[in-house]
């Protein structure tokens, strides 16, 4: 028998939550879009690990995407995703059906991280991080957790969540999870089954490159960067990728974030496969 029980709205998720925490229980929140895959079911098995409950939430945000042919693209599988979630041991997924549940009518209210979310992906994907951390604050307040599991695989994310959190005294902590890959190094992702067979064999360069440049960058910190950055932009051009959005060092300071380019920390990329964009960083040093 599952004991994955399903909340509509935010009356229920919060009714469930509230009465897990008056028990004396904790809670982990595990925020997706759904189409889950392996990365996504190691944030659930993590929150059952920390928290006596696990609560997953899938909502596909129109407010985080820039395109809209990636909204309109963007795979969606509850039935699947419902059976994956029991066979973790979640407890409850909160996944409304309408937009209208997150964002009634009239809802004007912004929530954006100045600085972090301008930068990297932010720049390339205008408006993205105020739409995340708009819900994302939203989901927190909700379900009001103890503990939030984000991946690395979004590394920038995870990191502008945790700002905002603190910034609001939202008093959830925010875990970061290491990426999960795929045996040929590619970062599980729910776009990647957009892929065609032909640019998913091609894929699991972008981990490779990034990689092999981590750890040349890594011998000497002292050294230039970016003759090394431009060879891996040369690489992933030369082997497929049809356009380069970014391939970045950034520090990762001892609060996790992206502070300076002063200090490496971590190599962060985005390139595309046809109209597939991925993303991935890995750590120097
Ligand atoms: N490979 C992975 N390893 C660890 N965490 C992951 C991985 N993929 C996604 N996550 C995390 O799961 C949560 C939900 O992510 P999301 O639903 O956007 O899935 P996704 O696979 O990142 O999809 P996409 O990048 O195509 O939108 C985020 O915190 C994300 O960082
Ligand atoms: C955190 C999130 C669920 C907010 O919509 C989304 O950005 C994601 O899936 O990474
Ligand atoms: N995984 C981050 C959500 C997004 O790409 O919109």
């Amino acid at each position: 028998m599952s004991g994955l029980a399903i909340a509509r709205d935010v009356a229920a998720l919060r009714g469930q939550v509230a009465g897990w925490r008056r028990a004396g229980e904790t809670v982990g929140l595990v925020p997706t879009m759904g189409a889950l895959h392996e990365g996504h079911l190691t944030l659930v098995r993590r929150a059952k690990e920390r928290c006596d409950r696990a609560v997953a939430t899938i909502f596909v945000n129109p407010k985080q995407f820039d395109r809209k042919e990636d909204l309109e693209s963007y795979p969606r599988s509850e039935a699947e995703d419902v059976r994956l979630l029991e066979s973790v041991g979640c407890d409850l997924l909160f996944a409304p059906l309408d937009v209208a549940v997150i964002y009634p009518p009239g809802f004007v209210t912004r929530v954006s991280v100045a600085g972090l979310s301008a930068c990297l992906d932010g720049l390339h994907r205008p408006g993205h991080f105020d739409g995340v951390t708009t819900v994302v604050s939203k989901l927190l307040l909700q379900a009001l957790p103890d503990v939030a599991f984000f991946g690395e695989k979004d590394f920038q994310q995870q990191t502008i969540v945790r700002r905002m959190a603190r910034d609001l005294d939202i008093p959830v902590e925010i875990a970061a999870v290491p990426t999960v890959r795929e045996a040929d190094g590619l970062a599980m992702s729910s776009r990647n089954r957009l892929l065609t067979p032909e640019q998913r064999a091609l894929a699991p360069l972008l981990a490779r490159v990034l990689n092999e440049t981590a750890e040349a960058i890594a011998v000497d910190p002292t050294a230039e960067a970016a003759p090394f950055i431009a060879q891996a932009r040369l690489r992933l051009g030369r082997g497929g990728f049809d356009k380069i959005d970014y391939v970045e060092l950034r520090a990762a300071d001892d609060l996790g974030e992206l502070a300076s380019l002063e200090r490496p920390g971590r190599l962060l990329a985005a390139a595309w496969l046809g109209r597939t964009r991925l993303i991935d960083n890995v750590a120097v040093g």
